[in-house]
Parts: C-alpha cells; sequence; structure tokens
C-alpha cells in the first residue's frame, strides 16, 4: 500500500510478513538482515534497522561493526545472505522508486571521484544521470560552491585537498536533490553549515538521510540514533531517548557507553538489570510519537539557521524516458572514458617515460593556464595566491645529468620569459608585470642541487679504471716483446691464447682491488649515494677493467715502440672521454656521433653506471645492460684481433 507525500511515495509497511504489526511510514525497512564475507564471521547477524522519511538517522557503531555493509545492501551494492530490504515499501531496483536511481544521493567513505575530471565535470556526470540539464546542473554547482566552500569549478579533482574532495564528493551526491541521502562517514565534510542544510532538506523537503558514523558527537544531531554491536542493531532511539534510558541527566556517550556495556553482559550472561537484548524489531512501535518530537525538533532549528535551498526545489529533473535516460547516461559514461583516456596518459606516460629514461623530463599546464596568465598580467601586483598559483607550470625531470637538465631548465625559463615579454609588450604593457611561472618539483631521478663532483666523478673513475690497464698492460707486452721473450715463449709451443688468459688471471687481483679502491673512494671520500645495486657498480668496475687489458694486449700487439703506444693510447683516450658525457652530453653531439657512439668503449658503461648510481636502475634496463654487453664484447674482440695480428 502507498500514499503520495509530497512529490514521492511512502512507503508503508504493513504486516505480518516481517513482523510489523502497525503502520510506519518508511522509507527504509531492513529486517533480519543477514551477511557474511567469510562463513563463521557474520558481519550482521539478525539486523534490523527502520528509517522513517524526512529525518536525519545516525547509523552509530564501531570501526568494522558493519555500517559500511548495511549501507552497501540497502544500496543495492551488495547482496543480503539473509533477510530483506524494503525502500519506500518496494525492494531496491523496483521500477517507479528508482533507487538505485536519481532518488538516492551517495556520499561513500571513499572520496570515490575521478581526479582526471574537473570539479564542473564531476557534478554535470552526476547530475546527468539524475536527467539534469546542463543550466540546472549549472545553478545547482554554483549554489553548492558557495554552500561547501568549494574550490573554483575548473580545478581538477586530483589536485584537490582531501577535505576538498569530500566536500565535492558531498555536493555531488546532494546535487540532484534526491529523497534519499547516503552518506558513509561523511565525519570530515560536514560542518554547521551542511547540518542545517541537511535539517533544511529533511523539514522542506521530506529528505531523508541516513549517515554512519562512529563519533557519538555527530550522531548528536540527528532525529534517530541506530547503535549496531556485534551485527545486531541493539537500539534505535532519539538522541532524548537514549539519555533518558541509559544516562539520566547524562550525556549521549554516557548513554551510548552504558547501553553497550549492557548488551556486553547480556551477551555474556552476566545481567543484573532488566536491559533485554532486541528481539526481532526495535522499531516494532508506532513511530508516530517520535515523528510528532522530531518534527517540532526540525521547526525549531529551522527558524534558528539562514541555509538557502538549492535552486531546484523548485525546477525538478525532468524525468526523461526510459530510451532517452539511457542514451544522456551512455552519452556521460562516453565521455568520462574519453576524458580519462585522454587526461590520465598524458601524465601518466609523461612520468613513466621519464622512469624508463625514453624522455629527460615533462611540464604539466594548469587546467586554466590561459586564463590565469591573462589574470595576473592585467592584475599587475594586485595578483592574488590562487591566481599565481594556479598559472604554474610544473617541471618534472631527470636530473642525473647536470649538463641535460641544466640545459632544459635554462631554455624553458628564457622561452617561457621571452614569449611573455613579447606578449606584454604587444598588448602595451609593461613586461616586468609577469615573470616565468615555471616551478620544478623533486626530480625523479637525481637531485636538484647536484654538484659537478657528484655528477663527473664516477664517470671519471670509471675513465680511469679503463685506461690504467691499458698503460700497464700495453707496456708489458711491449716489453716482453723487446727483450724477446714473448717469442721464445711462442717457440717453446706457448700459444698467443694462452698468453692472454695467462694476463687475464694475473690482473684478476690487481682489476678486484682497483675497483673496490674505486668504490670506496667513490663512497666515503666523494660521498656519493648509489642508489643501485653496489655489486652491479663492482662488476661493472671490474669488467672495465678487463676490457682495458684487453685493450693493451691489442695495442701492445700492434705497437713496437713504446712511443707507438702512447700515441695510439692517447688518440683513443680523448674520443672516449667526451663520449663519457662528462663534458659533453652525448644528446647534444652531432646525430652520426650519436650513432656510432656505442662503438666506444666508455660511452654506454658511462651511461650504465649514471643509471646504477643515480636512478637506481637494475640489470634487466637497457641503459644498464648495453654498457655491460658492450664492455663483455670489446673483451671479445680485442682478444680475437690480439690473435689475428700474432697469427700475422
Ligand atoms: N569485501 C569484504 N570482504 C571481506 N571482509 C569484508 C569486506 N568488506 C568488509 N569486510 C569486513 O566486514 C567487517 C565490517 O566492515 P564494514 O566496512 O562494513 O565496517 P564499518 O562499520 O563500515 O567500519 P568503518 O567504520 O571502519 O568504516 C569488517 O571486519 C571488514 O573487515
Amino acid at each position: 500500500m502507498t500514499e503520495t507525500q509530497g512529490n514521492f511515495e511512502l512507503g508503508i509497511i504493513q504486516g505480518s510478513e516481517d513482523e510489523l504489526d502497525m503502520e510506519i511510514e518508511a522509507a527504509v525497512v531492513v529486517r533480519n538482515a543477514e551477511k557474511c564475507y567469510k562463513v563463521g564471521k557474520p558481519v550482521l547477524s539478525g539486523l534490523d534497522m527502520t528509517v522513517t522519511c524526512g529525518s536525519i538517522y545516525a547509523l552509530l557503531g564501531s570501526s568494522g561493526c558493519g555500517k559500511t555493509t548495511l549501507l552497501s545492501c540497502i544500496l543495492g551494492i551488495r547482496k543480503l545472505n539473509k533477510g530483506s530490504v524494503w525502500l519506500y515499501g518496494e525492494r531496491p531496483g523496483t521500477s517507479g522508486i528508482e533507487i538505485p536511481g536519481r532518488n538516492v544521493g551517495y556520499m561513500p567513505q571513499e572520496t570515490s571521484l575521478y581526479n582526471e575530471f574537473t570539479i564542473w565535470e564531476t557534478l554535470r556526470y552526476f547530475g546527468t544521470f539524475s536527467g539534469m540539464t546542463e543550466e540546472q546542473v549549472e545553478t545547482e554547482a554554483h549554489f553548492f560552491e558557495s554552500l561547501l566552500d568549494l574550490p573554483p569549478q575548473m580545478r581538477r579533482i586530483g589536485t584537490l585537498s582531501g577535505g576538498e574532495k569530500r566536500r565535492v564528493s558531498f555536493a555531488a551526491a546532494l546535487i540532484s536533490n534526491p529523497q534519499l541521502l547516503i552518506l558513509d562517514e561523511p565525519t570530515v565534510g560536514v560542518s554547521s553549515k551542511i547540518w542545517s542544510y541537511l535539517i533544511k532538506l529533511v523539514t522542506c523537503r521530506n529528505t531523508t538521510v541516513i549517515l554512519s558514523t562512529h563519533h557519538i558527537d555527530e550522531a548528536r544531531k540527528a532525529n534517530m540514533i541506530g547503535v549496531i554491536r556485534n551485527g545486531l542493531m541493539i537500539a534505535e532511539k532519539s538522541p532524548q531517548e537514549l539519555i533518558a534510558t541509559y544516562a539520566l541527566n547524562g550525556s549521549l556517550e554516557t548513554a551510548v557507553l552504558n547501553l553497550c556495556k549492557k548488551d556486553s553482559m547480556v551477551e555474556s550472561g552476566t545481567s543484573q538489570s532488566n536491559y533485554k537484548r532486541p528481539k526481532g524489531s526495535t522499531a516494532n512501535r508506532r513511530l508516530s510519537t517520535w515523528d510528532r518530537e522530531h518534527n517540532a525538533r526540525n521547526k525549531l532549528l529551522q527558524k534558528s539557521d539562514d541555509v538557502k535551498m538549492a535552486e531546484i526545489m523548485n525546477s525538478e529533473p525532468e524525468k526523461a524516458s526510459f530510451l532517452g535516460g539511457s542514451v544522456a547516461r551512455i552519452k556521460a559514461l562516453a565521455k568520462k572514458n574519453s576524458v580519462t583516456l585522454l587526461r590520465n596518459p598524458i601524465e601518466y606516460d609523461a612520468k613513466s617515460a621519464v622512469v624508463l629514461g625514453e624522455t629527460w623530463g615533462y611540464l604539466v599546464f594548469p587546467q586554466n593556464f590561459s586564463s590565469q596568465m591573462y589574470q595576473s598580467s592585467v592584475l599587475g601586483s594586485n595578483v592574488n595566491l590562487s591566481v599565481l598559483t594556479s598559472r604554474d607550470i610544473i617541471g618534472r625531470l631527470d636530473e642525473t645529468n647536470k649538463h641535460i637538465s641544466s640545459a632544459i631548465k635554462t631554455t624553458l625559463y628564457k622561452t617561457q620569459s621571452d614569449f611573455i615579454s613579447t606578449l606584454l609588450s604587444n598588448c602595451g604593457m609593461d613586461p616586468r608585470r609577469i615573470q616565468s611561472s615555471l616551478r620544478y618539483q623533486k626530480p625523479i631521478f637525481g637531485k636538484d642541487d647536484t654538484d659537478m663532483r657528484e655528477y663527473a666523478a664516477p664517470n671519471l673513475s670509471l675513465t680511469a679504471a679503463f685506461f690504467f690497464p691499458i698503460i700497464s698492460i700495453g707496456l708489458r707486452f711491449i716489453d716482453e716483446k723487446k727483450c724477446g721473450m714473448m717469442e721464445r715463449s711462442l717457440v717453446a709451443g706457448v700459444k698467443t691464447w694462452e698468453i692472454a688468459v695467462g694476463y687475464l688471471i694475473s690482473e684478476c687481483f690487481v682489476i678486484v682491488t682497483q675497483s673496490a679502491l674505486v668504490l670506496a673512494v667513490q663512497t666515503f671520500i666523494s660521498e656519493i649515494t648509489i642508489l643501485g645495486s653496489v655489486w652491479l657498480v663492482f662488476g661493472l668496475f671490474v669488467l672495465v677493467g678487463y676490457c682495458g687489458v684487453s685493450l693493451g694486449f691489442l695495442f701492445g700487439s700492434i705497437c713496437n715502440e713504446k712511443m707507438d703506444f702512447a700515441i695510439i693510447t692517447m688518440a683513443s683516450f680523448f674520443p672516449n672521454v667526451f663520449v663519457s658525457g662528462i663534458f659533453w652530453p652525448v644528446e647534444g653531439m652531432p646525430e652520426f656521433v650519436q650513432k656510432v657512439v656505442f662503438i666506444f668503449p666508455c660511452a654506454l658503461p658511462s651511461e650504465s653506471l649514471r643509471s646504477i648510481i643515480s636512478r637506481g636502475w637494475g640489470i634487466s634496463h637497457f641503459n644498464v645492460w648495453s654498457g655491460f654487453v658492450v664492455l663483455a664484447a670489446y673483451i671479445i674482440v680485442d682478444i680475437l684481433l690480439t690473435i689475428f695480428v700474432y697469427k700475422l
């Protein structure tokens, strides 16, 4: 049986099915609700709940007692294992009540908003689902902007503070002016102004508000408090009734505490009081007395506040046809998908491109950059802080290569400054009115205050670790050749490759010691922090040392005189130092040099070293393993060439 009140149908639950023998005007009725996520551990175990129309109902209970679970079952997000839920006398989802649908506003515990949306787009998104026109959403959005003190509507959700996001989430739940409002733990967002607004909604619009909380203070202003304990609704009373029953002349806190104590004693069988655990429906009573009480209370509150109602009060959302509603919703969803796809990947890809080493940095332009730039140029020195910050271009760089990051910063700064002064001069304004709005955040890799010592020291050590063995082995090789020992050994049947392997083994101790020393100097004297694996750095230095040994063989086999050897070594030294990026980044070299840079034994290993030390990358990253591969290839090729030269 239904009865019309205001512009909404109220359910009158009647009857034996749920042991309700009296008529109540109920917005929400839950009977014998059972819900468990894990077998044998019920969250709700036979819970009853009755929320009358046009009231504020506070669902009070400790954390984890099942408030969110109950609300999600009411909303139809989850299914009860047993028991039933009625909304305005109908089952959730029944056509006509539009719950789920335009008649319910839900603010979940988590903010649950799209970070890529602006505030305006968020409100329009939820408004569209309720069949509101763009003009209606706009009117509402302006109303809530001032009621909830929201930031400018063009701000992206992702840039808002936690409190601001919660207020937007609140506005999204309220935007369509629903008959049933379910707020799951709105603690942070519910100021006294918002409470006044909720009370007005209840009194003027007959809206039903259910809010969950574990703060007794928050429940104080509600018309009815439902206390959940161990899966049961142990009381459903007005704050005054609770105090009168459980803490005569006391506070609501004491009342709830006493109630829980009594309930726990009953549960453990130690109770001596006349308190009885509610069995079946706690709302199995006529609510008319309570109704009268709360209406009188609301009238009082109504007089005392000055919160205005939203415009939509006079303009209901148009009831869209079945197909019309679907078309509008699909349109809104498709738009949402494109917006999140287009906005999200830009930032995501830009950042991941830096993280993967594909680019050196990215810039993020704020949503309303042009208009904020315009405003600040018009306002000049009168510009306020919020305008100043909302025209900031945020840059994030990989600052592991000092030359590159400095060049990027200088170029961007100069480009923007030149652009601003040209623009302002052309508009007849003083170019000094605006300064560059480029702000750099914490670098993705490296530090923004890296000095040359930190930047250059590891790569200089790498070059040194490469050239010392070349000189040492090459000179010894030439000496052996000159004194004829090499030939005698060869005549005695020693193979060239055996000579090479002999050197490689004997040099093992020297190279390992040299690598350990370099590492110790880096860490303790140069005070360089190695973000990646120390063993990887050590391995790289060992391989670089062996690469020097193998090149020493080759040069020693080619040259018969030390002077020739000195010339050939010096000739290879400078190109190798240049391509290691210490003085001149490879990226700034002519294109053909960039293409052949891998043939220099120090180029890619230098990049590997920088990536391990400053970026913390592992061997699986191309920039790291490519250096190891080049060194290994060099060692093999050098030894083969040396053997070939000797064979000749
Ligand atoms: N999807 C799930 N799977 C398994 N257990 C769950 C799930 N959701 C909730 N629970 C458990 O059910 C119990 C009740 O959770 P619920 O979120 O309803 O509590 P709550 O009263 O809303 O808590 P709070 O006030 O901290 O938000 C908790 O013990 C929780 O760990």
